[in-house]
């Protein structure tokens, strides 16, 4: 559902033939002649796209997003710039309203470490291993101000991974405490950062905020409301950030 808001949200551009990924994901491409062209090409001679989105669902979860986005990013026929992990997640107060937009200046590994009797220690902590990606600043930056001209909601802040959606009070303020500035969670994020590390190429994460981080009240979530600002977000981005050189 997220990555047809995605790709709901690229509505000027064109889609060419869905590659089938090992993994059975289905992948598909998107197309825009580039800035200062028509998205849609009149009749004619087909020019290369300028511009290419390849739009994946890659499974819940930090496991399962890595592996998709590794099988797409060694299987691709070309290099890419940017990688973009991007879906519905749960808001921290008072940070991140419902409906929000949060532009990752951090994607943060937050339960990929050990709990101890004197509290939670990261990989880094413990000698091996890392739990944060930073995505280039001056790129946060311009998904920021596209955002903010395009009069989307929006907040930059750290985006924390975990593998179980957070539904106490207690694992709330825990987070809290250990992530002061951090917006939202979701439970992808991390994983699509370290595939894109692999590959050498920056990766950034977008999160729609669909509910609150807190105790678990499922009436409560607005997915939908979620999803248009996702689509949204998208729709500004498509026509700015992804049309200039990264
Ligand atoms: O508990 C349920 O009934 C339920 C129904 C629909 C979806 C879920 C999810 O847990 C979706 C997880 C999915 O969405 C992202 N997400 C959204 N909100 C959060 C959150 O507060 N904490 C972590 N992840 C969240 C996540 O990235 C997954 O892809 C549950």
């Amino acid at each position: 559902m997220e990555s047809d808001s995605v790709a709901a949200g690229l509505d000027g551009y064109a889609a060419s033939a869905a590659r089938a990924l090992p993994s059975g994901h289905t992948l598909t491409r998107l197309h825009h002649p580039g800035p200062g062209a028509p998205a849609l090409a009149p009749e004619g001679p087909a020019a290369a796209p300028a511009v290419v989105v390849d739009v994946v669902a890659g499974g819940v979860g930090p496991a399962a997003a890595a592996v998709t986005a590794a099988v797409a990013l060694a299987t691709a026929p070309y290099a890419y710039d940017l990688v973009v992990s991007a879906g519905i997640g749960g808001g921290f107060a008072p940070h991140a309203p419902l409906g929000t937009v949060v532009v990752s200046d951090a994607i943060v590994a937050a339960d990929l470490g050990a709990d101890t009797p004197d509290g939670y220690l990261a990989v880094e902590e413990l000698g091996f291993g890392r739990s944060v990606h930073l995505p280039p600043p001056a790129l946060t930056r311009r998904i920021a101000a596209a955002l903010r001209e395009g009069g989307q909601r929006h907040v930059v802040a750290p985006v924390l991974t975990l593998s179980t959606v957070t539904g106490t009070a207690a694992r709330t303020a825990g987070l809290s405490a250990r992530h002061p500035r951090a917006a939202a969670e979701a439970m992808e994020g991390f994983g699509v950062a370290e595939a894109a590390a692999s590959h050498g190429v920056p990766a950034v994460e977008i999160r729609a905020v669909s509910n609150a981080v807190g105790p678990r009240d499922r009436a409560a979530w607005r997915i939908g409301e979620a999803l248009d600002s996702l689509r949204n977000a998208f729709r500004l981005l498509g026509t700015t950030v992804f049309l200039e050189d990264l």
